[in-house]
């Protein structure tokens, strides 16, 4: 091999326990392996890095104290550390090559650096437990718009229980009719399960203007209201009072910063971003935010609940426009500049994107799809915090159609017309 590589170490997708290499002698592949569950994987490359820590049970001399600060390493709260009682510790197994070696879990405290072994109680498959165990079945979801509704249809759709709120009945009423409406469109394609898949899925939602309802038996709340930090805020501080200790609170922002959001929480580790794509039912993907304060128990649960949603999780840190949006928002808008210079017209920009780049709609297009409201408002945000950064420079055919009300699909016209003819 030539440059050697950071070869990290590899946790379970499971239960997040380490990896253990094994050769498979049959095939003669490497294989990871976890002690905990059956996963059993295929290496991605051949090379295994081997940081013997410990050779004696119960030695913990050769541990780096360091190990606090590495990223990739769960921490746990549900151990207290037997110096300073705090309860942050970060933890890993040893490594031990003998086949009937029992694991034993190492910890380091995040505060004091005290550096313990598990005792015999307290095995690994506890701590995959404790981190496991903020189990999502029923779920709030608070704003019913375009998606809010999308978000209280899949998971009612995945068979969670689901209360969708809005601030009044109009709002709900309109929620019922676009969620049967996508419903509708789902069933067509399941034959004659259709009419009892839309049945079922409707009989889990419940509509309701109580924010104490909503937050009453949730295990996860989702908000998807206006992008406004202080009311966002309020709406939290809100939840927070009617919900239980072990909620897990979460926003579907799409422009403003999670830890700002949740940063008035009494608690704020429970508390972390699930940003979904319109249309929410189409949309494969969700990024799960880890917030400043968001514990790993948490991240965790939102992980495994988005697959529960059957949705494929990326995970980013609280960072604008987060992987996605960072990377669309300056597309589109350079997609209106190259129009505004006059280099081609708006309908071969979205042609040439589509053949081209095979997107399922050229960026004008799907600008007037999200809503050139939301578009202005992300950038103006940006533009804001970064004035020296020239991607973020407001785009005046945006603003002018702004002005206009001329905001997309939903206002029946954008960069182009959908008013019924
Ligand atoms: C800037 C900030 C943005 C924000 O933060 C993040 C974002 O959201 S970024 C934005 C991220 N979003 C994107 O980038 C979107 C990119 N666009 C796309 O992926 C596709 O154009 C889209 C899926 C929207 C429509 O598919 P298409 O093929 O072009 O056209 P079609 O209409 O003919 O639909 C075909 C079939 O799809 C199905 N179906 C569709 N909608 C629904 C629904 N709501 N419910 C249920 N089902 C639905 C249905 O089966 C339909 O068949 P039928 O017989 O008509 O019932």
């Amino acid at each position: 091999m030539g440059v050697l590589d950071a070869v990290g170490i590899q946790f379970c997708n499971e239960c997040n326990n380490m990896l253990y290499p094994r050769e498979d002698k049959v095939n003669r592949v490497l294989l990871y392996q976890c002690r905990n569950c059956e996963l059993n994987v295929e290496a991605e490359r051949p090379c295994i890095y081997v940081n013997k820590l410990i050779s004696t049970l119960n030695e913990v001399k050769q541990i780096n104290t360091d190990v606090v600060m590495d990223p990739t390493l769960p921490t746990t709260s549900h151990i207290n550390c037997p110096q300073c009682n705090a309860n942050q510790a970060v933890f890993f197994q040893s490594y031990s090559t003998r086949k009937d070696a029992k694991m034993n879990l190492f910890y380091v405290c995040k505060i004091c650096r005290y550096k313990w072994t598990c005792s015999k109680s307290m095995n690994s498959r506890l701590i995959a437990v404790s981190l496991r165990s903020l189990k999502v079945q029923n779920v709030s979801v608070v704003g019913s718009g375009l998606m809010g509704a999308g978000i209280a249809q899949v998971a009612a759709q995945t068979g969670h229980n689901v209360v969708l709120n809005d601030l009044n009945d109009a709002a709900l009423g309109k929620a019922q009719k676009g969620i049967e409406k996508s419903l509708g469109r789902v069933a067509k394609k399941m034959g004659d399960e259709g009419a009892k898949f839309i049945e079922d899925t409707m009989s889990r939602i419940t509509f309701t203007t109580s924010v104490e309802e909503t937050a009453a038996n949730a295990d996860l709340v989702v908000e998807a209201i206006v992008e406004n930090l202080a009311v966002k805020q309020k709406l939290f501080a809100d939840l927070e009072a009617g919900a239980s200790a072990k909620c897990i609170l979460a926003t579907n922002t799409s422009s403003l910063p999670v830890s700002a959001i949740g940063a008035n929480l009494k608690d704020t580790t429970r508390f972390g971003g699930l940003h979904f794509f319109n249309p929410v039912p189409m949309m494969k993907l969700l990024e799960v935010i880890k917030a400043n304060d968001t514990s790993d128990e948490v991240f965790q649960a939102m992980l495994d609940w988005g697959k529960a949603m059957n949705k494929t999780t990326v995970k980013c840190i609280d960072t604008p426009g987060f992987i996605v949006n960072r990377l669309l928002v300056p597309y589109l808008m350079e997609a209106i500049r190259l129009v505004e210079r006059g280099h081609a017209t708006k309908e071969d920009v979205d042609i040439a994107m589509k053949l081209g780049a095979g997107h399922p709609m050229g960026p004008l297009q799907l600008a007037d799809y999200v809503g050139l409201d939301t578009c202005k408002f992300i950038l103006d945000g940006w533009h804001q915090e970064y004035p020296d950064e020239p991607l973020f420079n407001p785009v005046e055919t945006l603003n002018k159609l702004n002005e206009e009300g001329k905001i997309g699909m939903k206002s029946g016209e954008g960069f182009y017309s959908y008013k019924k003819k």
